[in-house]
């Protein structure tokens, strides 16, 4: 609805501190004496800086004071019946009766500075302002009732850290408490994830290394195990190459979105280890026996496209608009109802649980015995001393 003077561009930038100076300038003239000419221009420029559109129904009243300010009572005649915008901007003028010039530009500012004082506590902060505290290798934000867990070490492909496996629970713990309709995660740079970081296998004193295979199984139990259990929707947003434990989970997730630059690797075998995430289970379920084989025992790695003809990612997306489509999508997403969503989930996640924390309890106790195993360590000897990559 156009509203000339009155109500015009409500998508023009302000910051919300200029916002919020011009609202409090705004309530002191509404406390003072009465509203003054420069008031009430000032209150017009403000109107034109909202960022929320206030609806029609206030957008009349903000015009129709504005007339009686600049033009005292009403003193055209009706438009026609059809006529029904000019119509329904006629009423509102004309339904201010004799109210005078002063009162009306008092009114005026009066709702201008209420109306800005709630678009700007309602203003998207920015990501820094939004980001959960606490964490050292994700950074956790929550905006449009998503909560975005992001692992956060670019510079070594976001390796798993044991710290970052902790961290990632703990984030998951909180985001299953929050008022968050989904939860997203995904990586910070050019990958996904390299999958576990391999230096977790270092510097462990001789004799210690039962002790440790025993408490990385816990760690990777419990791990694994938050994501069985977790109660709201999972998205993975696939940036980039993805490897090990980050590809194995996805089968745990409820929506998989991938970049087309993304690949999807599980080298077990070369690393002389074996699958874990219960992709034993998952990965023949989602893809078939012979393609989740393929992957599993072989190392085959996947294109985007590859993993998403498999069944294993929902849909991918062109690099150079990945960020923009999903994002759009999963705010469409996060809108509808809360409740329903998360019983649904629950509803096709019960149906499975049991059985799946025996598949990862049965993994990581085979798992616990291939780290001590000479084909794992000659494995992670030669990544570390860069003889090998994948
Ligand atoms: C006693 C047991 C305790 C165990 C406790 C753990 C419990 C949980 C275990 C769960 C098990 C999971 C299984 C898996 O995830 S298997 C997959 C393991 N990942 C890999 O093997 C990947 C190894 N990395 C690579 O092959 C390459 O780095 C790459 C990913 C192909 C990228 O190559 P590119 O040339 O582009 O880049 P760089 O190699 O130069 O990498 C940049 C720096 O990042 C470091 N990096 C990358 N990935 C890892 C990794 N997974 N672990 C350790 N470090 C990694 C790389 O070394 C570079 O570091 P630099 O700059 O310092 O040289």
């Amino acid at each position: 609805m156009a509203m000339a003077g009155a109500v015009r561009c409500w998508r023009l930038g302000a910051g919300p501190s200029s916002l919020q100076i011009q609202a409090l300038s705004l309530h002191m003239s509404k406390t003072a004496m009465g509203a003054s000419q420069k008031d009430f221009e000032s209150a017009m420029n403000q109107v034109k800086l909202l960022k929320k559109d206030p609806g029609n129904e206030v957008k009349l009243k903000l015009y129709a004071l504005y007339k009686q300010t600049t033009e005292g009572p009403c003193n055209t005649p009706r438009p026609g019946v059809f006529d029904l915008i000019n119509k329904a901007k006629w009423d509102a003028w004309n339904a201010l009766g004799n109210l005078p010039k002063e009162t009306a530009r008092q009114n005026y500012v009066d709702l201008v500075s209420d109306l800005s004082s709630s678009d700007s506590s309602s203003q998207v902060k920015p990501e820094a302002d939004r980001k959960q505290p606490g964490y050292e290798t994700l950074v956790v934000t929550s905006e449009d009732s998503i909560t975005k867990i992001m692992m956060n070490r670019p510079a070594k492909k976001n390796a798993l850290t044991v710290q970052m496996y902790r961290e990632i629970m703990l984030a998951l713990e909180a985001a299953s408490k929050d008022d968050s309709t989904l939860i997203v995660l995904t990586g910070n740079g050019d990958y996904y994830s390299s999958g576990n970081d391999l230096m977790n296998f270092m510097n462990i004193p001789p004799g210690e290394m039962e002790k440790e295979a025993k408490n990385g199984a816990i760690l990777l139990r419990d791990f694994v195990g938050c994501f069985i259990d977790f109660p709201k929707p999972l998205v993975a947003v696939i940036n980039g190459p993805a490897v090990g434990i980050s590809v194995t989970i996805l089968g745990l997730f409820d929506l998989v979105y991938a970049s087309d630059r993304a690949t999807f690797h599980t080298p077990f075998t070369h690393l002389g280890q074996s699958p874990e995430g219960c992709s034993s289970y998952t990965f023949p379920k989602i893809m078939g026996q012979a393609k989740a084989a393929e992957m599993l025992m072989f190392g085959k790695k996947l294109t985007a496209r590859e993993a998403c003809a498999q069944g294993l990612v929902t849909e991918v997306f062109p690099d150079s608009t990945f960020q923009k489509e999903v994002w759009t999508r999963l705010k469409a997403y996060s809108k509808l109802p809360r409740n329903a969503l998360h019983i649904s989930k629950q509803s096709i996640r019960n149906l499975e649980k049991e059985k799946l924390h025996a598949v990862n309890a049965g993994e990581n106790s085979v798992l616990q015995e291939r780290w001590l195993s000479d084909e794992c360590m000659n494995a992670v000897v030669s990544f570390l001393s860069r003889k090998a990559k994948l």
